[in-house]
C-alpha cells in the first residue's frame, strides 16, 4: 500500500449504501457459487430486498486495503487490482472457500460474545459478516500514536491475501448482482408513466383500505412497501388519483408491522422519525446484526500489539474506523473471542461501536473525579478508566447489585484500579456524594436503537414504557447535573446517553433538563459523525442547541441507534430549581423507593432534650452567630449543588423564622419578640429552632438518629458550637455553651 494512500482521511462510516445491506444477505450468482452456505432470510425475501433498494454508485471494486488477515505469516501481495477477476476468483479468494470460513468463525464468536458480557450494550454475535467500507475508509486507521508506516506495513503484509480479496471480489460481485436485480425491479414496478397499485379498493367500515396481504405473502409484501416508498417520494406523479398521504403512510405502518414483525404502536412511534424511504432502510438495518467490535484495553495492551496476537490466533480484523483509536471490527474468527488468552488477560473487551461514543464526548481528563451513574457491565467504566490512565477516581453506580458483580469483574479483569463500585439508585445522587468533574449518565431505555439485537423489542414495548423510562430518565439527568462541580478546573460536564431513539427518551429528556436546570446549557459533543438531533419533530419544537446532540441510526453508520447529548454546567443549581422527585407528576411511581425523598436539603428540626433550658452561660450572641450559620448555610448549599447566593437569608433571621413557626404552630408574636432582640444585639436563649435552623443539611438527619446511641459525638457536629466551644469550661462566655450539648461536646474534647 502507498504511503499516499496511507495518509488519506478516513471519516466518519459512510452512510449505508442500502444496496450493500441488502447485497449481504444475498449470494454470489450461481455461476460463481452453486451453493449457499448460510442465509439471513428466504429467498423471496432477499431478492425483494435487492429490488426495494436501489444501489448506490459503485465504490471501486477493489484495491489495497489496510486489512488483515488471519492467517500467519503470509507474505505479502499487492492489491489486486481493480476489475482483476483473476485475483478475485482464485485461491483463498474463492467464496466457497470463504463462506466456509465465516459459518465456522462466525459461529464460535456468537457464543463468546454472549458469554462474555450478557448485556445489551455489548456486540451479539452475528452471522453475517459486515461489508467492508469503500477503500478510502480502510486506510490511515491506526492510532496517531502508532508508527503509521510501521502499521501499515507490517499489517498490510499479514492482511492481504485473504480478507481483502474476498470482500473485494464480494463487492465486485453483489454490486453487479444488485443492479441487475434493480433494473429488473424497475421493470417490474416502474414502468414509465405507470403509477403503482398500492392501496386496496375494498373498504372497511371506517373507510379504512383493506389489506389482504398476511406475513406469509412476503415477497408481495415487500414489493408493496417499495411501491408505497416510491409512491410517497413522489407523491405528485406516483400516487393514484383520489389517494392522501395518509392512505399511503397508513398501508406502510401495516405493511411494515406484517413483514418485519412490529407492534403497530412501536412502529408507528419509529416510522414518524423519518421520511417514508429513510424509514424503510431504518426497518430494514434493523434486521441484520451490527459488526462484532472490540474495544482495545489501552491500560494493558496497544491497539497494534492486540491485532498482530489476534490475527496470529486467525482473527481476522481491522481498526473500526478513523474516529476510533482503539476499535477493531472483527471479520471473522477461528477462536471464540471471549475466550482468548488476549480476552482472560484483559487486552480487550467486547463492546459495540456506539458504545465508544458517549465516553469519547464525556472526554474524562487525568485525576479528575468521575461519576458513571449506571455503569453496569463497565464497558463505559473501563473506557472512562482506560482515557484517565487510571489516575483519578471513578464512582461506577448501577442500581442492580447482580449487575454491579458483572461490573466488578470487568473492572477486575481490564486492570481498572481507579474506580469505587457502588450501587445506589442514581436517584440518590448527589446526597451519596457530589461535586464530580464529569458524570455520565448511560440511561436505561427502551431500547430501540437495539432491535437487531434483541427482536424482542418489536413487540414488548407498550405505551406505558413510553411514559415510565422517559420520567425515570427524567429524574436521572437532574441528578446527574446536581451532582457536577460547575467550578471544576478541568470539566463541570455531564454526558446523557441511550440506546434508543426515540424522541421521549432523548431530545424530551433533553429539554425538560434544560427547564428545569437553567444552569447547564448543551455543548458540542465533540464527535466527528452523527445526525443532528431533532429540533422540529411531529409537533414538537425543541431548544435551537438541540442540534449539538448527536443520533446515530443502524441505516446510516452501521452502529447501533444510539444518542449522546453533552451539556455544561455552568453554575449552581438555583435552591428553587425543582427536585429530582418532583421531576414529573408521575412522582415516584417508577422510580425507586429512595427516589421519592426530596433532593432539596434536608430542613428536619433538631430538638434535643434541654434545649429550653437555661443556660449555664447566659445566652447567645446573635450577631456572631448569624455569620457562623451563613457559612455553615453557604457552604451545606454548595455540597449540594445549589446556589447560596440564591438562599433565603439565615434562619435566625425573623421572616424566615416566622414562616417556620407558623409551620410549627408557634405564636407569630414569639418571633417577633425574639427578632427585636436580635436586632438589639443583646444575648438571649435562643428559641429552640433557631439553634436547630443551622443544622439544615443531612447531616442534621445522622444529629438526630445518632443521639440516642451516643449524644456526646452528636454534638461535634453542631457548626457553631464545636467552632467556637473551646473546651465549654465556661472561660469564654459568649456562644459556646449555647446548649447543654455543646458543653458536652467541650467537656468530650478536654
Ligand atoms: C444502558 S445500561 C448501562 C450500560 C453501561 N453504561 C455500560 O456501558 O456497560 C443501564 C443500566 O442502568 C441501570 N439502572 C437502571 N435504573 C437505575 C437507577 N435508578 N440507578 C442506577 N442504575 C440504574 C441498569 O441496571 C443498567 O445496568
Amino acid at each position: 500500500m502507498g504511503q499516499g494512500r496511507r495518509m488519506k482521511k478516513q471519516g466518519p462510516p459512510g452512510p449505508l449504501d442500502e444496496s450493500l445491506v441488502t447485497r449481504k444477505r444475498k449470494d454470489a450468482p450461481p455461476a460463481a457459487v452453486p451453493e449457499r452456505t448460510k442465509r439471513s432470510r428466504t429467498d423471496a425475501r432477499e431478492k425483494a430486498a435487492a429490488k426495494a433498494t436501489p444501489p448506490k454508485k459503485s465504490a471501486p471494486a477493489s484495491g489495497a486495503k489496510t486489512r488483515i488477515n488471519g492467517k500467519p505469516a503470509k507474505k505479502s501481495v499487492p492489491p489486486p487490482p481493480e476489475d482483476d477477476d483473476e485475483d478475485m476468483s482464485d485461491g483463498v479468494g474463492s467464496m466457497d472457500a470463504l463462506d466456509a470460513v465465516n459459518v465456522t468463525g462466525l459461529d464460535a464468536l456468537g457464543s463468546a460474545s454472549e458469554d462474555d458480557d450478557g448485556n445489551d450494550d455489548f456486540a451479539d454475535s452475528g452471522e453475517d459478516i459486515m461489508d467492508s467500507d469503500e477503500e478510502v475508509q480502510k486506510m490511515g486507521m491506526w492510532s496517531d500514536e502508532e508508527d503509521e508506516a510501521d502499521v501499515a506495513e507490517k499489517l498490510t503484509a499479514a492482511n492481504i491475501e485473504g480478507l481483502s480479496r474476498k470482500l473485494d471480489m464480494q463487492r465486485a460481485v453483489e454490486e453487479a448482482e444488485a443492479a441487475a436485480e434493480l433494473e429488473e425491479a424497475n421493470l417490474q414496478t416502474n414502468i414509465a408513466g405507470e403509477r403503482p397499485k398500492v392501496l386496496e379498493d375494498d373498504e372497511d367500515q371506517d373507510g379504512r383500505p383493506i389489506s389482504n396481504l398476511v406475513p406469509q405473502d412476503v415477497q408481495l409484501l415487500r414489493t408493496r412497501l417499495n411501491d408505497t416508498v416510491r409512491v410517497l417520494d413522489d407523491f405528485k406523479n406516483l400516487a393514484e388519483e383520489g389517494r392522501s398521504r395518509t392512505e399511503y403512510r397508513a398501508q406502510m405502518l401495516k405493511d411494515i408491522c406484517a413483514y418485519y414483525g412490529y407492534s403497530e404502536f412501536l412502529a408507528e412511534k419509529l416510522l414518524n422519525l423519518f421520511p417514508a424511504r429513510e424509514a424503510f432502510a431504518f426497518f430494514e438495518a434493523n434486521e441484520t446484526p451490527r459488526p462484532i467490535v472490540i474495544r482495545t484495553n489501552t491500560l494493558r495492551t496497544h491497539r497494534r500489539e492486540l491485532a498482530q496476537s489476534l490475527i496470529n490466533r486467525g482473527v481476522q480484523l481491522e481498526p473500526v474506523g478513523k474516529w476510533s483509536k482503539v476499535g477493531l471490527q472483527i471479520f471473522e474468527s477461528q477462536v471464540p473471542l471471549g475466550a482468548t488468552p488476549e480476552y482472560l488477560a484483559g487486552h480487550y473487551i467486547l463492546q459495540a461501536a456506539s458504545s465508544f461514543l458517549p465516553v469519547m464526548a464525556l472526554a474524562p481528563q487525568e485525576h479528575e473525579r468521575v461519576l458513571d451513574m449506571t455503569a453496569a457491565p463497565g464497558g463505559k467504566t473501563t473506557h472512562i478508566a482506560a482515557l484517565m490512565k487510571n489516575t483519578g477516581c471513578i464512582f461506577a453506580n448501577d442500581a442492580n447489585k447482580d449487575r454491579a458483580k458483572g461490573l466488578i469483574g470487568n473492572i477486575h479483569r481490564l486492570g481498572v484500579k481507579n474506580s469505587v463500585v457502588c450501587h445506589y439508585s442514581a436517584l440518590e445522587f448527589p446526597r451519596v456524594m457530589g461535586g464530580f468533574d464529569r458524570v455520565l449518565l448511560d440511561a436505561p431505555c427502551s431500547g430501540t436503537g437495539v432491535i437487531a439485537k434483541d427482536a424482542s423489542v418489536k413487540t414488548n414495548k407498550t405505551e406505558a414504557d413510553f411514559m415510565k423510562l422517559p420520567h425515570l430518565q427524567k429524574q436521572l439527568i437532574l441528578s446527574a447535573i446536581d451532582s457536577v462541580d460547575h467550578h471544576s478546573k478541568t470539566g463541570g460536564y455531564i454526558v446523557y446517553s441511550t440506546c434508543s431513539v426515540t424522541v421521549e427518551e432523548n431530545e424530551q429528556v433533553i429539554q425538560y433538563a434544560l427547564n428545569k436546570r437553567p444552569n447547564v446549557k448543551l455543548v458540542e459533543t465533540g464527535l466527528t459523525f452523527g445526525k443532528e438531533g431533532f429540533t422540529n419533530i411531529g409537533g414538537k419544537i425543541f431548544h435551537p442547541s438541540m442540534k449539538m446532540t448527536r443520533r446515530y441510526y443502524p441505516h446510516t453508520y452501521n452502529v447501533d441507534g444510539f444518542f449522546v447529548a453533552k451539556f455544561k454546567k455552568t453554575g449552581l443549581t438555583p435552591l428553587n430549581a425543582v427536585g429530582v422527585n418532583e421531576a414529573t407528576n408521575n412522582k415516584g411511581k417508577n422510580a425507586p423507593s429512595s427516589a421519592v425523598e426530596s433532593e432539596v436539603v434536608d430542613k428536619t428540626p433538631i430538638r434535643e432534650d434541654g434545649d429550653d433550658e437555661e443556660s449555664d452561660f447566659g445566652g447567645f450572641d446573635e450577631e456572631e452567630d448569624e455569620v457562623y450559620m451563613k457559612r455553615a448555610q453557604a457552604k451545606t448549599l454548595r455540597r449540594k449543588g445549589k446556589d447560596p447566593k440564591s438562599a433565603p437569608p439565615p434562619r435566625v433571621n425573623g421572616e424566615t423564622r416566622e414562616k417556620k413557626t407558623q409551620q410549627n404552630g408557634d405564636a407569630a408574636e414569639v418571633d417577633t419578640e425574639k427578632k427585636s432582640k436580635v436586632s438589639n444585639g443583646k444575648k438571649t436563649k435562643p428559641a429552640e429552632d433557631t439553634l436547630v435552623e443551622v443544622e439544615t443539611t443531612v447531616k442534621t438527619t445522622k444529629v438526630q438518629k445518632d443521639k440516642v446511641a451516643a449524644p456526646v459525638e452528636t454534638k461535634t457536629e453542631v457548626t457553631v458550637t464545636t467552632k467556637k466551644g473551646k473546651g465549654g469550661n465556661g472561660a469564654e462566655a459568649e456562644s459556646k455553651t449555647r446548649r447543654k450539648g455543646g458543653r458536652k461536646a467541650g467537656n468530650k474534647a478536654q
